[in-house]
């Protein structure tokens, strides 16, 4: 399957936030978004899902415009930067309601197992984006949309979670976004750098410094 962004134009008010956007997102690769804060990110992620309306915008799947909002398909899970889960549901609910195995997800991250009857209020800020970071990616979809999955999450378990995508992606598309863009780097497959509005498709790392994403000799 193939997602494709196309002809985005967003404002908030005056204010234009994007425009010339095109992205494509297929099945079998990582497609990662990098960006300076405020650049428009989030903003592209919740275009793609439905839950944000810009003044143009064109996704199509297959190369067929999808006209409804993708979030009333069951074709995508989406992990947005705020937590997904209410503070008072608990763990197994929530692993129930998006069809992944809790014993599977121990096998991953072992000091988990204690956690089985907790809710999320119990969580540290770090452990609840573990969870809800491997229930959106470990869900039964197609399309999975990851903004900011490794904040506040240890270098360990960054680990675990980019050996799961890379797991993952063989058969779903993935679309992730991140500040820790060396990780993002890595586990992409094929990466946009936005800036004023525009995607650009990373061809040569050197663009990240050309663009003033990075500054020279980080990489
Ligand atoms: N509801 C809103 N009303 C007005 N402006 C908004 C709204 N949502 C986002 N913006 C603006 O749109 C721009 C892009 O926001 P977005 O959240 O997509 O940035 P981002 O690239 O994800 O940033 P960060 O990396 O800091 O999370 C920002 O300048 C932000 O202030």
């Amino acid at each position: 399957m193939i997602l494709e962004l196309d002809n985005v134009e967003l404002y908030f008010k005056e204010k234009r936030i994007l425009n010339g956007i095109y992205l494509k997102a297929e099945t079998g690769k990582v497609t990662g978004i990098l960006g300076s804060n405020g650049c428009g990110k989030s903003c592209i992620i919740n275009i793609i899902f439905g839950t944000l309306t810009p003044k143009y915008k064109l996704v199509r799947l297959d190369s067929k415009p999808i006209l409804k909002p993708l979030y009333q398909t069951n074709l995508v899970k989406f992990l947005p930067q705020l937590p997904i889960a209410p503070n008072s549901s608990k763990l197994k609910t929530a692993f129930t309601l998006f069809q992944v195995n809790w014993d599977e997800f121990t096998t991953h991250f072992k000091s988990f197992v204690i956690y089985k009857n907790f809710k999320f209020r119990q969580l540290s800020g770090g452990e609840r984006r573990v969870i809800e970071t491997y229930l959106v990616l470990k869900s039964p979809t197609k399309i999975v949309l990851l903004d900011e999955p490794f904040s506040h999450v240890a270098p360990l378990y960054i680990e675990t979670i980019k050996k799961l995508i890379a797991e993952e992606k063989k058969h779903k598309i993935i679309i992730i976004t991140d500040h820790l863009f060396r990780d993002i780097i890595e586990t992409s497959d094929n990466l946009y750098l936005i800036k004023d509005g525009h995607s650009k498709l990373i061809t040569d790392l050197k663009i990240l410094e050309d663009y003033k994403y990075i500054s020279e000799n980080t990489l």
